[in-house]
This record gives structure tokens, C-alpha cells and sequence, in this order.
């Protein structure tokens, strides 16, 4: 038996079962986000590393009430904020091992990024709230609401009484949000066993590009962090005391912060355009084909203007040329009022997103070359040193014409009776590349968010549609994979 969806397209007999399933538990399936949005599992904070570590186990319990064997991975220990904190573990699991069908592995985070009312938020982030229809929380769509969708997907598969029609292998971490740190050694020991049988990879961490129309992701940039640190005395100072008699480490700071990007978005470092792909005739129409508002993107944010005139020209800054973002000063005083006080040492951080060709080492080593020749410049006395964050991670790129990508185009049309938009972000995941690399096999981004959640923002929020229809789309991808005939080598 199948059902014709609203313009008629045939929906398969399994998946009519799991999608009421699916809108039947609607208010579980929140209660379960809300659960795991009040786990603070914010891997930069090392007064919080416990907490990523409960988000971890947490996990372990879904995954083995739904009967996959799994594995907490030890993945060892770093120094942040000048203390050395355990990494959280990665969380394994295998679920089905039946030789004739396929395996996917599916890969999320389950650590966030930093957040706190004060920020700006309307509501606490780590308290799940619903307003007009919208899951407000850190995390919901970045990236608990997409794993949560997994779990979920696999939950109505079982409680239908439907075969899930794959094998299944779950990578899970708590550190995407802090540089992946770990994680890659920990995959590459893992290629011939863990991942020996793996046939796809399919990763849900990326967004709409708009608010109406789904897409599949085929792009990412990677990703290089910076911090300058400088250092001027031993302790504070009263500006009154010692204005005028010191060299001051924030203006040291500020002189070089200053010198890293122009008005118009333009890196000044040298050579840092060097080994970007040249724009080919064929990649310049897919611009002009791709759905997206510009005036929409930039009101939604409240922002004057965009940096680029056109939705072609902001969508290549965005996807396929390098961008260079502040993100703040440690050491620096930023509450209300006037503090009148000389720090005595700052950390500029900044990062560099990356396009394929770019390599984060020659970019680290760029970058460095490059301030250390302004701090020469600057003659000035005061201690400098330049930090990186891990490796960094490498952009990556597919060609999203093959039979997975068509699987989850057929699974998307089913949910949302819509051809979806096939995009590239701007963001990064850096573990892509390294699961493209130790499985041999073709990954795919599958977002469930929509382009406003504002992840990493205030008030990030995913749609009950999203969420609810994203874990339909997620059941619909699993029934479209398994339909995939893999030749043996
Ligand atoms: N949803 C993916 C994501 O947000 N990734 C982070 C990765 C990161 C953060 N700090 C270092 N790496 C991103 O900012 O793109
Ligand atoms: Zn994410
Ligand atoms: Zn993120």
C-alpha cells in the first residue's frame, strides 16, 4: 500500500507508517530536545567539561535503548585556559550488522557553543522554550535537534514494526564546536575496523539556505583560529597611575587587529589568495540558479547593508572565497561602565574560513609571517605571542551528482514535495574530510535547520517544522539509501 502526497507524488508504504509515527510523537520528540538543551555541554568552557561529558553518556543511553553496541573513546587531554582538562569521549555506536544491506554512518556533535542570557537571549538558552511554533535553545538546531532527528527516525522505524533497512554506524563528538580536537586520530585508528564496511556518510550539521526551501549541502569551508596574545606587566593597571608611562598591550593589539581585514571584507595578509580556484564559466551559472533573498538575509539580521551587491558575488564570498572574522579580546574589560584600567594581557582572536586548495598549515604559517612582520614595525617592547587552535580544519567539497545525493533528493521530495536547492556553506565541520578519507566513500550534508536559526547566535532557535519534518526527511533518506545497489568490489 503507498499514499499519493499533496501533488500526487507516491509516498512508499514504510514510510506513510513512520511519518504519522513521527507527527504522533511530535511532543516527545520536544521533551527529548528539551532535555538535551539543559545539558550545558559548552566545549570552549573548561568549567564545563563535565557537563559535555554528561551530553555524552546521555547519548549513550538513547543509542542503546534503541540496541546499538556502543563505545565511549577515551580521545586524552588539553590545556585550555592554561589548565589541562580531559577531552570529552566520542561517543561510537553500531546498530544492525545484516551483510545485505547497506551501512551509513551518520555523524552529529553534541557539544555547543558558549551562551548566556545576559548575551541578549529572550529566554535562559539552556531551558528549551517554544514560542510561535519555534524551539528556542543553545544547541536545538546546532546540532542536538539533527542528532536528536537520528535517533528519532530509528525510534519509528522500530516502534512501526518496519525493517530498518540499513545498517547503521554513529559517530558522535563534544568537540566540533572547539576545533574537533582528537577527533581525527581517533578515526584514522578506527579505518579498518570501525569503519571498514561503511558504504555512506551522511552528516546533518548544516542549514537552509533560505527559510522555505530545503537544500543539500555539497560544500564547506574550513577553518584556521587564531589568538595574538600580548603581554605588557604582571598585573592591571591604574590608568591614571600609569597612563602616559607604559606601553600599552591592548593598543599593541589593536594596532595589529587592524592590519588582518579592510572595510570591504579583503584579507590583508599576503599571499592568502594565492591558491584559491580560479572561477570557472560552469561554476558561475549555479549562482544564478540558486534561490536566495538577499534583502531577506540581511534584514532578517537588522543589518545596514550587505558587503556585496549581488546575491551572486555574496554568495561566492560566502562559499568559495575566504573570509577573515574578530571574535573578541580575552583579557580585555567588557562590562557596563568605565573600568579605568590598563590590562596587562590581551588574546585578539580571530579566524580565517578556508575554500578548497587551501591548506590550514600554509595558511597558519602565512598568517604568522605576517603579524610578526607588523609586530616588528611596532618596535614595541611589550611580549607577543601567537596561538592556533589544533590543526585546523580543511574545507571540503563534493560533486553532489550521484546516487546518494539523488537518495536524499527522493527522501526531500517526499517530505516537502519540493526538488531541494543543492548548496555550499560558508561555516565548517572540519571532521567531513577526515570521514570522506578513512571510509573511501561519499558524504553528504543533509540539513534539517532552516538559514535564520541563528546558530552560535542569541536566540537560536529551530522550527517545530524543521525539527519535526527534518526527522521525516532523515526516515525518508534511510528508506532511499537502502534502495542504493552497491556493486562488490
Ligand atoms: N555547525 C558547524 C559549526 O558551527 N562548526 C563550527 C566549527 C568550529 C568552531 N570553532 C572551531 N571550529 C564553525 O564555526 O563553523
Ligand atoms: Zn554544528
Ligand atoms: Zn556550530
Amino acid at each position: 500500500m503507498s499514499k499519493a502526497t499533496k501533488d500526487q507524488r507516491v509516498l512508499p508504504a514504510p514510510l506513510v507508517k513512520i511519518f504519522s509515527y513521527v507527527d504522533e510523537h511530535e511532543k516527545k520528540f520536544i521533551e527529548t530536545l528539551s532535555q538535551a538543551v539543559s545539558i550545558k555541554s559548552v566545549s570552549a568552557d573548561p568549567d564545563l567539561r563535565n557537563d559535555v561529558v554528561k551530553m555524552m553518556q546521555w547519548a549513550q543511553v538513547k543509542l542503546i535503548e534503541l540496541g546499538a553496541t556502543t563505545e565511549l573513546c577515551d580521545i586524552g587531554s588539553q590545556v585550555l585556559s592554561g589548565k589541562t582538562v580531559p577531552l570529552p569521549p566520542v561517543l561510537l555506536g553500531s546498530l544492525g550488522n545484516n551483510p545485505k544491506k547497506n551501512t551509513i554512518c551518520l555523524y552529529g556533535h553534541l557539544d555547543v557553543q558558549p551562551a548566556d542570557i545576559s548575551d541578549g537571549w529572550d529566554s535562559e538558552p539552556f531551558i528549551l522554550t517554544e514560542r510561535n511554533s519555534k524551539l528556542y535553545g543553545r544547541g536545538s538546531t546546532d546540532d542536538k535537534g539533527p542528532v536528536l532527528g537520528w535517533l528519532h527516525a530509528i525510534e519509528a522505524y522500530q516502534k512501526t514494526g518496519t525493517d530498518l533497512p540499513v545498517n547503521l554506524k554513529f559517530v558522535f563528538e563534544g568537540m566540533e564546536e572547539s576545533g574537533s580536537i582528537g577527533l581525527d586520530q581517533l578515526l584514522i585508528k578506527k579505518k579498518e575496523t570501525f569503519f571498514n564496511d561503511v558504504d555512506y556518510v551522511c552528516i546533518s550539521d548544516s542549514y537552509w539556505l533560505g527559510t522555505e526551501k530545503p537544500c543539500l549541502t555539497y560544500g564547506l569551508r574550513g577553518m584556521c583560529c587564531f589568538g595574538i596574545e600580548i603581554e605588557g606587566s604582571s598585573k592591571d593597571l591604574h590608568s591614571g597611575m600609569y597612563g602616559g608611562t607604559v606601553y600599552e598591550a591592548m593598543s599593541d593589539l589593536i594596532f595589529i587587529l587592524n592590519q588582518l581585514v579592510d572595510l570591504k571584507g579583503n584579507i590583508l595578509i599576503p599571499g592568502i589568495n594565492e591558491d584559491i580556484e580560479p572561477l570557472s564559466d560552469k561554476e558561475k551559472e549555479l549562482y544564478d540558479k540558486i534561490q536566495f533573498d538577499v534583502d531577506a538575509y540581511i534584514n532578517e539580521i537588522s543589518a545596514s547593508q550587505p558587503l556585496q551587491e549581488t546575491k551572486q558575488q555574496l554568495l561566492m564570498n560566502n562559499w568559495r572565497y575566504p573570509s577573515l572574522s574578530i571574535h573578541g579580546i580575552e583579557g580585555a574589560f567588557s562590562g557596563p561602565g568605565f573600568k579605568t584600567v590598563i590590562p596587562r594581557k590581551v588574546i585578539g582572536k580571530f579566524s580565517i574560513r578556508l575554500v578548497p586548495n587551501q591548506d590550514p598549515l600554509k595558511i597558519s604559517k602565512l598568517v604568522k609571517d605576517y603579524i610578526k612582520s607588523i609586530w616588528e614595525k611596532r618596535q614595541s617592547p611589550n611580549k607577543l605571542e601567537i596561538i592556533t587552535e589544533g590543526d585546523g580544519g580543511n574545507p571540503w567539497m563534493t560533486d553532489p551528482f550521484n546516487p546518494h545525493y539523488l537518495a536524499a533528493h527522493k527522501a526531500t521530495e517526499s517530505v516537502y514535495n519540493i526538488e531541494p536547492d543543492y548548496t555550499r556553506g560558508g561555516g565548517s565541520i572540519p571532521v567531513t574530510l577526515t570521514l570522506q578519507e578513512v571510509t573511501g566513500k561519499n558524504v553528504l550534508l543533509l540539513p534539517m535547520g532552516s538559514g535564520d536559526d541563528g546558530a552560535h547566535s542569541q536566540n537560536e532557535k529551530i522550527e517545530v517544522r524543521n525539527y519535526i519534518e527534518g526527522t521525516k526527511l532523515m526516515a525518508a533518506y534511510l528508506y532511499e539509501v537502502s534502495k542504493i545497489k552497491i556493486s562488490s568490489p
